[in-house]
């Protein structure tokens, strides 16, 4: 959402345009959403680092708001390593994807074996069990998370729950043959899910269809059964009619949860869980934030960045205004010349995120 003109000063450099600045930023009426896309790209630009290495040459892109950012760290990679390698749609969205961004597209009929899959979800429990389909793409995301050696998922934190049906309540997706659907429906009502429903799409009449020409059912579980995921998934399958099941038992090898601290949770498929504080490169983050922030508020409004002298090291530290910090081209070089104390990281994750709300799309 634009942040109206009238409220923003075009001169952020005294103290109490910063805080107006800032107040106009974290006023409830303008979404938080931003904070969770920058959780989202911190999760996936993390398993992208760890996971979708040089050596890998067949790629499975999930689909969902996650798997963009995604993407834009694989083409980060840099042509030389993309331009060997091959990558794999799990659907529409990520077909797009991968056209728009110049990389060699295939399909798992071809490339039944696949090195890495990275796909979101839409909801992670502590056994690594997953609920998917929110998109309706799970059929072709299980192909491809079955295909892959590795299978990583990548989130935000309002995903990682320690059972399933914590925070995704809407029920698991199950895509069903389109004339089989009443008949499915009724089987889910007598299994434990009376309150199943055909998923109806919002700019359309009638159902949501998906990219395999079926129907979808959103069934919720009571948590009883939701806490043993894997006899739910095997009890929905034997349904006649039924296509798929957006319950993932145990495929993942790790999910990477994007925190709003910035830091980065990594639930492993062996119990671990471990915990980055920022294990993407903090300065180029923070840089390539700013540089578009700032591209996009100039386009936006008449404003003026003035230049400001360097600040000493206690000041950064001390400073509540990360706006004025980032904004300033001078001390946004001071902080990212200061080396990553665990305040420093916060602080400039602040900014980020600051950052990241007046630049929609970031
Ligand atoms: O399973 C999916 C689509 O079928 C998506 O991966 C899931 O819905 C998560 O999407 P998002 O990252 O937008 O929350």
């Amino acid at each position: 959402m634009p942040i109206p003109p009238a409220l923003l000063t075009p001169d952020l450099s005294t103290p109490t345009d910063v805080r107006l600045l800032h107040s106009v930023l974290h006023n409830p009426g303008i979404p938080p959403t931003s904070t969770i896309e920058a959780a989202k790209r911190l999760a996936a630009w993390t398993a992208v680092d760890k996971h979708v290495l040089p050596e890998h040459k067949v790629i499975g892109i999930g689909s969902g708001s996650t798997v963009p950012y995604v993407v834009e760290r694989i083409v980060a990679q840099g042509h030389e390593v993309n331009k060997d390698r091959v990558f794999i749609p799990t659907g529409f969205q990520s077909k797009e994807l991968i056209v728009n961004a110049n990389l060699r597209l295939g399909d798992v009929d071809q490339y039944p074996i696949i090195d890495v899959t990275v796909d979101g979800a839409d909801e992670v429990d502590h056994d690594l069990n997953c609920i998917k389909g929110g998109g309706g793409c799970h059929l072709r995301e299980k192909v491809l998370a079955e295909a892959a050696d590795t299978f990583v998922v990548v989130a935000d934190y309002r995903k990682n729950s320690e059972v399933l049906g914590t925070t995704f309540i809407q029920g698991i997706p199950i895509e069903v043959a389109s004339f089989a659907y009443a008949k499915v429906l009724q089987n889910l009502h007598l299994i434990g899910s009376p309150k199943a429903v055909l998923r109806m799409a919002k700019a359309k009449a009638g159902p949501v269809v998906s990219d395999n020409g079926n129907f979808i059912i959103d069934a919720p579980f009571p948590a009883e059964m939701m806490k043993d995921p894997y006899t739910l998934l095997t009890r929905i399958k034997m349904l006649t009619g039924v296509v798929e099941v957006g319950l993932f038992c145990q495929m993942a090898k790790a999910a990477y949860f994007g925190n709003q601290d910035g830091s980065v949770t990594v639930k492993w498929h062996d119990g671990r869980v471990e915990k980055y504080n920022c294990c993407i490169d903090l300065r180029q983050y923070v840089r390539y934030l700013c540089s578009h922030a700032l591209h996009w508020l100039r386009s936006q409004f008449a404003f003026t960045f003035r230049s400001k002298s360097p600040l000493p090291s206690s000041a950064v530290e001390r400073c509540h205004h990360p706006v004025w910090l980032s904004v300033g081209s001078t001390p946004m070089d001071t902080i990212v010349s200061m080396h990553r104390t665990a305040s420093l990281v916060l602080l400039s994750y602040n900014a980020l995120m600051i950052m990241s709300r007046v630049y929609p799309h970031t």
